[in-house]
């Protein structure tokens, strides 16, 4: 039997650090959403105890290494499967690019294989072990809307924002996470995001009020490490943006848009100097 499942990438609408942790990870408050760009994935059974991974991308690792393969591993294990898998990942995810891309594919995979297997695992149980490969990945495996806390694992699914468009645009550079939250200096933030608005703004629709209050605590970091991504967030905003804010840990930068009549302009005004351009919906 084969099977499909999409993976779509996420964008922090708010990404807040309270502390940094004992066991070296951040403490965070986080609204997490998904937006309609995904990647594609194939599952298909193999009578042969294994698991196989491919993909038309030339860059992502296709071993122990990709966190599809390390989430079938995970369910294999915990649920004593003896069947194999091969994977096919459709990536259109932009990689390393702060869009949960590996996250995704994990979480889909994890999905997809309870499907395939009629494991009946319920969808709590695969957060938590979704949480062994990733912070990113509990919220991936039921994506929608959700404040994120603990160290992303936490989750409390919320309402839809108001519906808008998504202008996403990555430039050529790649971005480590833990470097950016190991240059982060929790005790010294200079501005957290209230994550109180941006609730606020999600449950009253109001779509103003919610690019007003956009703000992600690892933006300084990034945009000090590298100008490419402060020019670019500056360039969205010029080009007309109604809230324009770097997703994760970057490099990705997204704006949100309401009018559909700008979306071309900006689109247009980025694709001169950055290639990997996407204008899409947020999902609801
Ligand atoms: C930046 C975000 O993508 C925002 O959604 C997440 O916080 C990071 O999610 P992720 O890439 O799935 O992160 P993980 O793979 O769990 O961790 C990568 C590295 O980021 C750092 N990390 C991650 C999450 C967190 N709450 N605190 C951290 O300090 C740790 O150094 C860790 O070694
Ligand atoms: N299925 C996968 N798709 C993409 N990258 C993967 C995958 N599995 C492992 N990787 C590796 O993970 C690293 C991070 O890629 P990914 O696209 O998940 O980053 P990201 O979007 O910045 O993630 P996050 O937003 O969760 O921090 C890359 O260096 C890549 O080689």
């Amino acid at each position: 039997m084969k099977i499909f499942e999409k993976a779509p990438a996420k964008i922090n609408l708010s990404l807040d650090v309270l502390h940094k942790r004992a066991d070296g990870y951040h403490e965070v408050e986080m609204v997490m959403t998904m937006v309609d760009l995904a990647d594609r994935i194939e599952m298909q059974e193999l009578e042969r105890d294994t698991i196989i991974i491919s993909s038309q991308a030339g860059y992502i690792p296709l071993d122990e290494k990709n966190l599809a393969f390390q989430a079938a591993r995970l369910i294999k294990d915990r649920y004593d499967v003896k069947q194999g898998v091969y994977i096919h990942l459709d990536k259109q995810i932009p990689v390393a690019a702060g869009l949960a891309g590996g996250s995704s594919d994990a979480a889909a995979t994890l999905r997809g294989l309870n499907r395939l297997w009629n494991l009946n695992i319920p969808m709590e149980e695969l957060q938590v072990l979704g949480a062994e490969l990733g912070s990113d990945v509990p919220f991936c495996v039921t994506g929608g809307t959700a404040v994120a806390r603990g160290r992303g694992e936490k989750l409390e699914p919320i309402v839809s924002p108001p519906q808008c468009w998504v202008i996403l645009a990555k430039p050529p550079i790649n971005v480590s996470t833990s470097e950016i939250y190991g240059k982060l200096n929790a005790r010294n933030i200079k501005h957290h995001p209230s994550t109180d608005n941006v609730l606020s703004a999600i449950r009253h629709k109001q779509f103003d009020q919610l690019c007003g209050s956009l703000g992600n605590v690892l933006e300084e970091v990034t945009l000090d490490l590298y100008p490419e991504v402060r020019h670019l967030k500056e360039c969205m905003q010029r080009l007309g943006a109604d809230g324009v804010l770097m997703s994760g840990s970057g490099p990705t930068v997204f704006g949100l848009v309401s009018k559909e009549a700008k979306v071309a302009r900006i689109y247009n005004g980025l694709r001169g100097f950055c290639k990997d351009v996407y204008a899409v919906r947020m999902l609801t």
